[in-house]
């Protein structure tokens, strides 16, 4: 686990282009900006050119798109290849509606992403493994998550993030599990958004991705839970603006106090 990451992130404040949806899009870009990296946002395909080359890394939410909004991120998901930036996919809720998957499957064929950052439902569903998704939730299912993420890490060639109560992370051959975390993170939509485009920035500057995407979880994970254990009775608002604080002020020595992986 490259933890020296997190301090190498704040040091060279990478600009993560991202395409976010309407719902979380400030979650995300204050997430970004308070953990050190550098957010831009935005919705007009004529720049997508201009963005990608600005931009340290990319990352595609594809939470609540139009049709519009769809052909701007295929353009921009074959860009960041052409220009050779990371490019991290989160692909909600397509394990609990048809059409996502369809429209998802169908980008995963015109782009090549270097990382998929979803929750079980999502990526069961992106491995074509029977799942109850429950709209943008995991939902229910008793397959071996770790199986899960490894066809979706194979069948796709790419690394996989399959995020909950211990995330799961994957290139399909090396695996590792973060278990760090708090159930506070459910009650906070944006939180699985504001993790995919954190793993896009650690990939800004760490080549190997699958060694930046379980640094991300990790970062990610362990602040959420160092915020807790620091301020008792914590709930939805007061976790919100807390997180901020935490993605911001944490060090890497507080975070290896509370570090659990395998
Ligand atoms: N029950 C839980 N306990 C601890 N951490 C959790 C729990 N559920 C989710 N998380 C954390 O919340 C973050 C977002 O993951 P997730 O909830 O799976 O995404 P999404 O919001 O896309 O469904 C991750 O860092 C994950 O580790
Ligand atoms: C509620 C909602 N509807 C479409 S996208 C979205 C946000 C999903 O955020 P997250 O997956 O981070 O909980
Ligand atoms: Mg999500």
């Amino acid at each position: 686990m490259k933890l020296a990451l997190l301090n190498e992130l704040r040091q060279q404040n990478p600009i993560v282009f991202n395409i976010s949806n309407f719902v979380t899009v400030q979650d995300v870009a204050n997430g970004l900006n308070a953990l050190g990296a550098s957010p831009i946002m935005s919705e007009e395909v004529a720049e997508a050119d201009e963005m990608v080359g600005l931009a340290s890394a990319v990352c595609l939410n594809l939470g609540a798109f139009t049709q519009r909004q769809v052909e701007q991120i295929e353009t921009v998901g074959k860009l960041a290849n052409e220009q050779h930036r990371p490019l991290v996919i989160d692909p909600v809720a397509v394990g609990a509606v048809a059409y996502r998957k369809q429209v998802a499957t169908k980008l995963l064929q015109e782009f090549h992403p270097d990382v998929i950052r979803g929750n079980a439902g999502e990526i069961a569903a992106l491995a074509d493994v029977s799942w109850q998704a429950k709209g943008i939730d995991a939902g229910e299912g008793d397959g071996d998550l770790v199986a899960i993420a490894q066809a979706c890490a194979q069948k796709l060639a790419c690394t996989v993030i399959l995020s909950g109560p211990t995330d799961v992370i994957t290139d399909g051959t090396r695996t590792v599990k973060v278990m760090n975390g708090t159930p506070l993170f459910q009650v906070h939509v944006g939180s699985g958004d504001m993790l995919s485009s954190i793993v896009a920035a650690f990939c800004a500057v760490e080549d190997d991705y699958f060694e930046a995407a379980q640094t991300a979880c990790l970062v990610f994970a362990a602040i959420g839970e160092l915020i807790t254990k620091k301020t008792p009775n914590l709930a939805a608002g007061s976790f919100t603006v807390q997180l901020l604080d935490g993605l911001q002020l944490t060090t890497v020595d507080e975070i290896k106090t509370v570090a659990a992986y395998q």
